[in-house]
């Protein structure tokens, strides 16, 4: 029979919420007691009240109604009331009576739903074992984060996405050529950063006519939500009186915003993690884009600028820009331009410290020269050239600061083509003043223009031009002259009327057979379902060009790239087309020096006229040679220091194989088939590997973070996912799996479990209880503690008596032979358990006790793990978040840096386990029973 007395504190079983009640009063059979917390009083009858005395133990942590924390050193009791001796957290001994205890309990824990009967069914349990299995994994994993991108494994991409995320805060120019993925990049280093907790305030700063585009590819790709803020949407924020860029974490701006001080200041006054500014190239030295992107660029600890054409504005811009990603290492333009100058003699130091041959006095000579501070040996070990190497490429070269990937060093693009269209034209076109007639009606083009479209249908084709009246004339010619209803993309539009214009086009059925375009169609966008270009003019900078054609030689492309060029015989184009083609073949390769060279011949482009055959000859054989000893210069400097600072293939590949070693060998699907199943979560095969996903009414939880209300279509295979824009690729990373495993780890679901052991060979009434701790660094999220001590299970298996047997049987072998027990047998079961504990019948060795020494042990690997760290940077940055005491000794690379039992929080999962039916637990003093239950 139970006694309840004044002053004692119990849990509700049914009602946990109401956190830790009270006695206030005993009268005949009735009970009364005081829930401080939900401010409630409850009446029952005592010899049913479904009530669960709380009690401490040694060794708990208590909290005093006046929040302090204590830690239990000793339970005395006062008539029927507990009071613990303890130690708060200043060391100072204290005595708590029970009656004095916070009215609020972690009602989460396993411990407290034990108390109060609350016991999980035995599939729930273990869902939630292998949820923490999982996320251990994952969390441990060299490639968390670059896992989930619904994109095709490319080395090259991923090599940089890994490099730059892991770095403390990466600031680097991505400067792939043309259409190699540098968004895609960039979404991955974001990935990965946002899901590692490196990295949460972020924001990409986007040319407008580009926007949409990234919103949905950070969507679709990586499942990423940014918030566009545009003017209006600012503004709108503005009339609460608060900095609008404080209201979101992860937010696109237009580029054009910025060119508003209130919004510019607003933003950076805001603060970021990373900033992320796309064709970077626009940023020209000393203009108020350069000032704005100066300020809000030192808002941010990290910033990744890209650019396929670094150079597009002149040297001295491409130094600005490295400016505001490392100011201190690019100080001085004319030093700058002198190193670059002096590419050659680096290059052949760096290659002749990556050979395999021990190192000449010369180059010993020269590396000593270049890096003082180093102590240089004739034979460095591979680790040690590697690191000569870095030191020297960002020391006097652009090094870590820049990565840049070609298609020379990749391989597998496709063949571009140019087909060139000399068109004989009336000599009175050129004077527009003396025709009354629109342009078009004389123009050859325009008639050529017809043809090719009657000539290539089905086939869709992108025409590109300098300026948004020319598309619109262009568009009212085939309206006029053949009922063609043209796609437009010029800069009248809006950026909503833009995206529609790129989504008519691209639309196999009813799309339109071209899209008329003004120069802004010429960066950024996806084009590369398209395999016909027709420059309808051509621009006098040679990096604007490789930019066009880029729209279709990019990753996706299927076909071979076809260039057309209509032009007017004898015509300054025609002039242009030859000096390109024939001068330094643009069209069909890509072109890495073409603004050197334009820089370079200038004048005589200026000069170009069109009836001057000689003149013009010369000067495509003098662009000739002066490219070949450009490129040649090239070869041998800057072309071998990108190549060593740029993608190391075998380390590349090594990352693909790490992807797809965790695709293969964890596989994701039966463990989220279970989840949906438990958590209702309908889940319909719509063939062997698609799936349809949609909340049901049965959700056990009101809604999950990655489930859509409306439903999504799924898959596990990457190559599904990449056939099927519309379909989901489920990895680790996607945040619905995320949300599983948080689910599972953080809330109490499986947290306490009761099975019956089915086995002959025990004796009736014997009882077992498994315990699982986790262990984890208790550090901000930005210190990525995880990294380098992720989450640590611990598993525990106790009998009756408190023997250890946690070697003996291990969880499978009693995963085969638990079967579950229904609520109310479980509910009883524990009650005995609880009661036989309290009454003092307790074995010797009880669970907290052992418990304890297994914190304790847990604590001292905790220590171990930390000195074998290698890296030290990391452990000390997480002293420091952490404020670790031994943070000045870990700088100063001490043996112990991390001590701390106070870093690492435990969590308990109880397991009980009973044989049979039992009827009591009278037989708790059974022999050890490890052999058995092994079996
Ligand atoms: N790994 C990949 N898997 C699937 N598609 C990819 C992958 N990498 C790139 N792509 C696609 O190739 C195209 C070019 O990629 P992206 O836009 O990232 O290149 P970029 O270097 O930023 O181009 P630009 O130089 O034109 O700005 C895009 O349509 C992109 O979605």
């Amino acid at each position: 029979m139970t006694t309840f007395a004044l002053g004692q504190r119990w849990l509700s079983e049914s009602e946990t919420e109401l956190g830790l009640g009270i006695i206030t009063q005993v009268q005949g059979r009735q009970v009364s007691v005081l829930f401080p917390a939900g401010e409630e009083t409850r009446h029952y009858a005592s010899h049913t009240a479904p009530l669960a005395r709380y009690l401490l133990q040694v060794d708990d942590r208590g909290q005093h109604a006046d929040g302090w924390h204590f830690t239990v050193t000793a339970v005395d009791f006062a008539g029927d009331l507990a009071v613990y001796q303890g130690l708060n957290d200043a060391e100072e001994k204290v005595m708590v009576p029970e009656s004095q205890l916070a009215a609020q309990v972690p009602l989460n824990s396993p411990l407290t739903r034990l108390l109060a009967g609350q016991a999980d069914r035995l599939d729930m349990y273990l869902l939630r074992r292998e949820a923490s299995e999982h996320l251990q994994r994952w969390q441990s994993s060299p490639v968390s984060g670059l896992l989930g991108g619904h994109i095709g494994l490319l080395a090259h991409q991923l090599y940089v996405a890994k490099t730059v995320a892991d770095r403390f805060d990466p600031r680097v120019l991505l400067a792939d050529e043309v259409g190699l993925g540098k968004t895609i990049e960039a979404g991955l280093i974001i990935h990965r950063r946002i899901l590692q907790g490196r990295s949460q305030r972020v924001l990409l700063c986007i040319p407008d006519s580009l926007c949409h585009q990234w919103l949905v590819e950070m969507r679709r790709r990586f499942s990423l939500a940014f918030s566009l803020f545009d003017d209006e949407r600012c503004a709108q924020a503005a009339l609460d009186d608060e900095n609008p860029f404080y209201t979101e974490q992860q937010v696109l701006i237009p580029q054009s915003l910025l060119q508003q001080p209130r919004w510019a200041q607003a933003a950076s006054d805001a603060g970021w993690d990373l900033l992320v500014v796309d064709e970077a190239h626009h940023i020209a030295a000393d203009s108020p884009a350069y000032q704005q992107l100066q300020t809000l660029s030192q808002a941010s600890a990290g910033l990744l600028l890209l650019t396929a054409t670094p150079e597009q504005l002149g040297e001295a811009s491409h130094f600005a820009r490295l400016q505001l990603l490392d100011p201190d290492r690019f100080r001085d333009f004319a030093e700058f331009q002198h190193q670059q100058q002096d590419a050659q003699a680096l290059a052949s130091l760096a290659l002749q410290v990556s050979e395999q041959q021990p190192l000449g006095n010369d180059t010993l000579a020269q590396l000593q020269s270049k890096l003082p501070q180093l102590a240089v040996c004739a034979e460095p070990s591979a680790e040690q050239r590697q690191q000569w190497i870095a030191q020297l490429l960002d020391l006097y070269g652009t090094g870590r600061v820049m990565f840049r990937n070609t298609r020379a060093h990749i391989g597998g693009f496709p063949t571009r083509r140019l087909h060139s269209y000399p068109l004989a034209h009336d000599d009175l076109f050129d004077d527009a003043e003396v025709s009354a007639e629109p342009w078009w009606l004389d123009d050859p083009r325009v008639e050529w223009l017809l043809n090719h479209i009657k000539q290539h249908k089905p086939a869709k084709s992108l025409l590109i031009c300098q300026s948004a009246e020319q598309v619109l004339d262009l568009a009212e010619a085939l309206r006029v002259q053949a009922g063609i209803h043209a796609a437009v993309f010029h800069e009248g539009l809006s950026l909503l009327e833009r995206d529609r214009a790129a989504a008519f086009f691209a639309s196999e059925e009813e799309g339109s057979p071209i899209l008329l375009s003004s120069e802004i169609g010429s960066e950024g966008r996806n084009f590369q379902f398209v395999q016909h270009l027709v420059l309808f003019d051509l621009p006098t900078n040679p990096d604007l060009l490789e930019q066009r054609i880029g729209r279709l030689d990019r990753i996706g492309q299927q076909g071979d790239v076809n260039i057309h060029v209509p032009y007017r015989e004898f015509s300054v184009e025609q002039s242009l087309l030859r000096w390109y083609h024939e001068g330094m073949n643009a069209f069909e390769q890509c072109n890495p020096i073409g603004r050197a060279i334009a820089d370079h011949f200038a004048d005589d482009i200026a000069k170009l006229a069109a009836d001057d055959a000689s003149q013009l000859d010369d000067l495509i054989t003098r662009t000739r040679h002066y490219q070949q000893q450009l490129k040649a210069e090239l070869q041998q400097g800057r072309d071998i220091l990108q190549q060593l600072s740029a993608c190391q293939p075998q380390q590349a590949e090594a990352i693909v194989d790490a992807v797809k070693a965790v695709e293969a060998t964890t596989p994701l699907a039966p463990f989220l088939m279970t989840f949906f199943d438990r958590f209702g979560v309908h889940c319909e095969a719509l063939n062997d590997d698609i799936f349809l996903l949609r909340p049901s009414e049965h959700m056990r939880v009101p809604a999950l973070p990655g489930l859509l209300e409306d439903g999504q279509s799924v898959t596990f295979k990457r190559d599904i996912a990449l056939a099927r824009e519309d379909v989901q690729l489920l990895s680790w990373d996607h945040p619905l799996v995320q949300s599983a495993l948080e689910l599972l780890n953080e809330d109490s679901y499986g947290s306490t479990c009761v099975a019956v052991l089915k086995n002959r060979a025990l004796p009736a009434g014997a009882w077992f209880l498994e315990l699982e701790f986790i262990s984890q660094a208790v550090a901000p999220a930005a210190a990525v503690a995880g990294e380098f001590y992720p989450q640590q299970r611990l598993r525990v298996l106790l009998d009756s008596q408190g023997r250890d047997l946690t070697d003996k049987v291990p969880a499978d072998a009693l995963d085969k032979q638990a079967q579950h027990t229904d609520k109310k047998t479980a509910r009883e079961l524990l009650k005995q358990l609880r009661q036989a504990c309290q009454a003092g019948k307790q074995p010797r060795n009880n669970s907290n006790h052992s418990l304890s020494r297994r914190c304790h042990k847990l604590s001292s690997n905790l220590d171990k793990h930390c000195n074998d760290c290698s890296n030290w940077h990391n452990v000390i940055r997480w002293c420091a978040m952490t404020k670790c005491k031994h943070y000045s000794n870990a700088s100063n690379n001490c043996s112990k840096p991390l001590p701390s039992r106070n870093s690492a929080c435990m969590r308990c999962v109880c397991w009980l386990m009973y044989q049979n039916d039992a009827v009591s637990l009278s037989a708790a003093d059974q022999p050890l029973f490890d052999d058995t239950l092994s079996r």
